[in-house]
């Protein structure tokens, strides 16, 4: 086997939390390639790096790999803290091909890692964990660039079981997110575990493990995904819009199929009808040793997929970081131009009538934060991608439900002006990177507004209470009758009005007194003295009646569809005892 001239580079994504070690192991990648020589020199691509496949089997110092790996190398997309890389899109699915993951060995996953850990799920990308800083366990002999186990087999007894005890906590916690793995060495079938490697990226210990396992992937699992034709019109997605001195708006994308030349005629999502526009130049970065050079990007006349390439044109304002980008010709621009507009409409329009509004950097990272928000059945009125602008405050203003006039913006900050703006509304604006974190604030928020929405309509309304009269206890026959009575339910106040067990209301509370002291309300278990203007006792009244307050039908119907999970187990008692009296008589009372 060799080389498949038809099969393009697969596209690689590193992702992790911030300081886990990504840009360190991306220069381990690169730095010891160029440590190599000549031979299969990497190249540098805008946002990306190509790692030919003679400098990975050089790496791991077994010239006869080359004949088993049938993929020319990889590319790795490499900017890193770019967090949407997880959702970016191409045509079958998500634009990389393969990803690691890559995890502090000492402090394991953290919530932005779990988030992507769960996209890949989605998308099926194969991935690989990568266990970082493995060098930072107490008592580790560093053995530089070593591939893992031959360092492993090195170390003492307590330093590997150190480790392999904080590999069983990673693997733990991949189990507890879905995951089946295990150390990569232990793993038979890729398919079915993922293979965790150990590595440091500041040693260099246990890089040719990951790309040797990478590589293992691609060949297993993606020929299918990874043919490709040279001479079909470019078809790629934007990795990032990006204002250039000297060029203006430019765009780094990652070309995955075909060609794309200077000159051609490409089509690239907006947020309004898509940009169809002319590519002036092609650029590249320049090569380290021409680093002198004014400029820093070479113009090339064209490029083939897989590549990472800056894309400089007219009217380019207002693409889309995640969008396609396509090459066309006068037959198919128009068809292809409706299918982008499609593509992006798809995320935008599957909105509801009511509902808060989202934003995101991509629309990948858009169309993920719509799938959580709906598995949470929180409604979406609009969403859509970029920062958050001043016209987004406007719109939202106006919205009457102070529960949806609500921004939720996730990997996006706030304009300037839109800030100030604001400041004078009441627009409840949520900003985030971690989608889950961004959901649980805004259901946080939600509860804590209905909680005092509902203790507002408790404050106003006539609760419900059952109370008895006990017996030898009437103080005063009449005008008012003073009675000793137990709550036996809910809550009496002053000033409501009282009813006996058949609905019919026999007085109003005058005052209330317990150890000779007035008070305004007496609640389940108490027995105080109650001043009744109306009834005489041993008329209307009688000791030992039971006694209720007087809901007026509009209240309870509020407490039963508005607060009623925010009352007590003895209201909602005192409440069920009332409603029955009434609707012996009507059936639809407060209903
Ligand atoms: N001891 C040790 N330190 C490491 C290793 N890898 C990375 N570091 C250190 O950890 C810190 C963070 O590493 P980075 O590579 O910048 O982390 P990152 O994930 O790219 O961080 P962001 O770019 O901020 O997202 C730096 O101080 C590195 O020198 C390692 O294997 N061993």
């Amino acid at each position: 086997m060799a080389v498949n001239e038809n099969l393009r580079t697969p596209i690689v994504s590193v992702m992790g939390h911030v300081d886990h070690g990504k840009t360190s192991l991306l220069d381990r990648i690169r730095g010891s390639a160029v440590a190599d020589g000549e031979a299969g020199a990497i190249t540098q691509h805008i946002g990306a790096t190509e790692v030919p496949i003679d400098n990975i089997v050089n790496k791991c110092g077994d010239p006869s790999l080359k004949d088993k790996f049938i993929v020319p190398g990889l590319l790795f997309i490499d900017t890193p803290g770019h967090h949407a890389f997880t959702s970016l899109r191409s045509r079958g699915g998500a634009l990389a091909d393969l990803a690691i993951v890559i995890v502090d060995v000492n402090e394991g996953f953290m919530p932005q890692t779990i988030e992507s850990l769960h996209i890949l799920k989605r998308f099926k990308t194969p991935f690989v964990v990568v266990a970082n800083k493995i060098d930072r366990i107490h008592g580790w002999e560093a053995n530089k660039n070593l591939p893992f186990l031959a360092t492993y087999n090195k170390q003492s007894e307590r330093v590997k079981s150190d480790l392999d005890n904080k590999l069983y906590e990673l693997i733990g916690e991949l189990y507890n997110i879905g995951f089946n793995s295990e150390r990569y060495d232990r793993v038979n079938d890729f398919q079915r575990n993922i293979g965790v490697i150990p590595i440091s990226a500041a040693t260099g210990e246990g890089i040719a493990d990951v790309l040797m396992i990478l590589l293992g992937l691609a060949q297993r699992f993606l020929e299918g995904n990874l043919h490709y034709d040279a001479t079909a019109p470019g078809t790629g997605t934007v990795l990032e819009v990006k204002e250039e001195k000297g060029l203006g708006t430019t765009l780094d994308i990652i070309l995955y199929d075909g060609t794309i030349k200077k000159g051609d005629t490409i089509v690239v999502g907006s947020l309004g009808d898509p940009i169809q526009t002319k590519i002036r130049a092609l650029l590249k970065p320049r090569p380290l040793s021409e680093i002198k050079a004014e400029e820093k990007f070479q113009q090339v006349s064209e490029v083939t997929a897989a590549v990472g390439v800056k894309i400089s044109a007219p009217n380019l304002e207002g693409a889309l970081a995640g969008s396609p980008v396509r090459v066309v010709s006068t037959d198919t621009i128009d068809a292809i131009t409706e299918e982008i507009k499609s593509e992006i409409a798809d995320v935008q329009i599957d909105t509801d009538t009511i509902g808060i509004t989202i934003k995101a950097d991509t629309i990948g990272s858009l169309e993920a934060l719509v799938n959580e928000l709906k598995k949470e059945d929180i409604p979406i009125r609009k969403a859509n991608v970029g920062d958050v602008s001043n016209r987004d405050i406007v719109e939202v203003t106006a919205i009457e439900d102070p529960f949806f006039s609500v921004i939720v913006g996730f990997n996006v900050k706030i304009l300037p002006d839109a800030k100030e703006k604001l400041q004078s509304t009441d627009v409840k604006l949520f900003l985030n990177d971690v989608i889950y974190r961004l959901i649980d604030d805004y259901k946080d928020w939600v509860k804590k507004q209905k909680e005092l929405a509902e203790k507002e309509i408790s404050d106003t309304i006539t609760k419900p209470g059952r109370f008895q009269i006990m017996p030898d206890c009437t103080f005063r026959q009449s005008k008012p009758a003073v009675v000793g009575v137990k709550i036996i339910a809910g809550v009496v106040k002053t000033g409501v009005d009282i009813t006996n067990a058949d609905g019919e209301v026999v007085g109003k509370v005058k005052g209330l007194q317990m150890r000779g002291e007035n008070i305004s309300e007496a609640k389940i278990g108490m027995e105080v003295a109650m001043g009744i203007e109306g009834p005489t006792v041993g008329r209307q009244i009688k000791e030992e009646d039971t006694l209720f307050v007087n809901v007026p039908e509009r209240h309870a119907k509020k407490m039963e569809h508005e607060i009623y999970d925010s009352m007590t187990a003895d209201e909602l008692e005192a409440l069920d005892a009332f409603l029955a009296i009434k609707r012996r008589g009507n059936p639809f009372w407060a209903k």
